[in-house]
């Protein structure tokens, strides 16, 4: 039976009693049923390629084409009971008993076999990290810290390990302006990036998929990088006018030596698996087809290795580094602060977002 006017304004009073802000996604599909239900198809001229709000809303709306009224209804109504029903939005797993309780929008969290597993949630986007991704990665890696397990793994969900930061995230721009924005952003990045230096116990990657970015840039603070031979290693910091993040600027040159390190961070050459394991920031390479299972097979039995050891061992290897690690975190964030301010930085965001509407 198809939802009635009435279903349709109760899941209108619905979203407004939402425990959880569902996240600009959502928000967005939310927005685009609601116009299409109760004004058709999009109609209004689209707004200015700067007007980067009402232009996201404009796309959401349009892309529902003709959907008739009442299945735009009906969708609408689906949407909000699920957010509703799920008080938790995201999680996918069952908690257990060793496991906080999780509750992240775009993370799937799992503690078992002394191995807790952060797995990034977004794969249609290619798991690239929104702003609410980066808190609840921090959330998730303090969670890991503290709970019993012996090794903690980062990993994607989907065909993607990561494609780095979120490049809508810039669009987001607060009434101060890009300068607050910058600001705002530099203290997000050199706070997480801080987690990962800090972070007490073994801190693995198991890269399923291309990585781009900070994702990237940060398996230089990891303790070992396992990869499937799909994998690929990518920082175009140059061409989006940025610079180099997550301490890349000291820990590539240590790990590949100075020569490779610039190929990669100042020119954007993108790795194989194999090279990058040929350059030491992989720790080994896996074929795709054996990958998840050789991986997980290596990891349990080393979660077996005593958890309290694992940690005391990490510690000496990093205390030597950490002090130094915090001042080259610091002064990327600084640098990067600038670009982000910098025209070669706007417009390279311009054109990704301009290549997603397709202008
Ligand atoms: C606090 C700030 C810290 C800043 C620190 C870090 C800097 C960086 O990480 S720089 C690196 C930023 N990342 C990129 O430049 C990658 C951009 N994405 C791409 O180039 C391509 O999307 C990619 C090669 C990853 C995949 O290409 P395709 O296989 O052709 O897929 P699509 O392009 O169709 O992507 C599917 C879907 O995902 C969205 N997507 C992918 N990556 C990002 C991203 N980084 N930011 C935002 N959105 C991303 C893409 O737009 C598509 O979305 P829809 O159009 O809605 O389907």
């Amino acid at each position: 039976m198809r939802a009635s006017q009435k279903d349709f304004e109760d899941a209108m009073n619905q979203v407004k009693l939402l425990k959880k802000d569902p996240g600009n996604e959502v928000k967005l599909k939310l927005y685009a049923l609601y116009k299409q239900a109760t004004e058709g198809p999009c109609n209004v001229p689209k707004p200015g390629v700067f007007d980067l709000v009402n232009k996201a809303k404009w796309d959401a709306w349009s892309t529902l084409g003709n959907l008739p009224k009442d299945s735009a209804r009906q969708n609408y109504v689906d949407l909000v009971s699920s957010l509703s029903s799920s008080p938790e939005p995201s999680s996918q797993v069952e908690p257990r008993a060793d496991e906080k309780p999780a509750g992240y929008e775009t993370l799937v969290v799992t503690s078992e076999d002394g191995i807790t597993k952060i797995m990034f949630n977004r794969p249609t986007k290619k798991n690239a990290i929104s702003t609410r991704m980066y808190e609840e990665i921090m959330l998730a890696l303090k969670a890991a810290s503290e709970d019993k397990s012996a090794l903690t793994v980062l990993t994607g969900i989907g065909d993607y390990y990561c494609s780095g930061n979120d490049l809508t995230n810039f669009t987001d721009i607060p009434p101060g302006g890009v300068e607050e924005k910058a600001k705002s952003s530099h203290i997000l990045l050199r706070n997480f990036v801080q987690c990962f230096i800090d972070f007490p116990k073994p801190l693995i990657a198991v890269v399923n998929g291309p990585a781009v970015g900070i994702s990237v840039t940060l398996l230089g603070l990891f303790d070992a990088v396992y990869a499937s031979d799909r994998a690929t290693f990518h920082t175009p910091f140059s061409a989006l006018g940025q610079s180099p993040e997550g301490c890349s600027s000291y820990t590539f040159p240590k790990i590949m030596g100075s020569a490779k390190a610039t190929e990669m961070l100042v020119f954007g050459k993108k790795l194989t698996a194999g090279e990058a394991c040929a350059q030491g920031l992989v720790t080994e390479v896996f074929p795709d087809s054996t990958f998840q299972r050789e991986v997980w097979t290596r990891l349990k039995a080393y979660a077996k290795l005593p958890a309290n050891t694992l940690r005391v061992s990490k510690n000496i290897i990093r205390s030597r580094e950490r002090e130094k690690l915090r001042a080259v975190n610091a002064e990327e964030c600084i640098t990067l602060e600038e670009r982000w301010q910098s025209e070669d930085c706007m417009n390279a965001i311009m054109n990704f977002l301009s290549r997603k509407a397709k202008l």
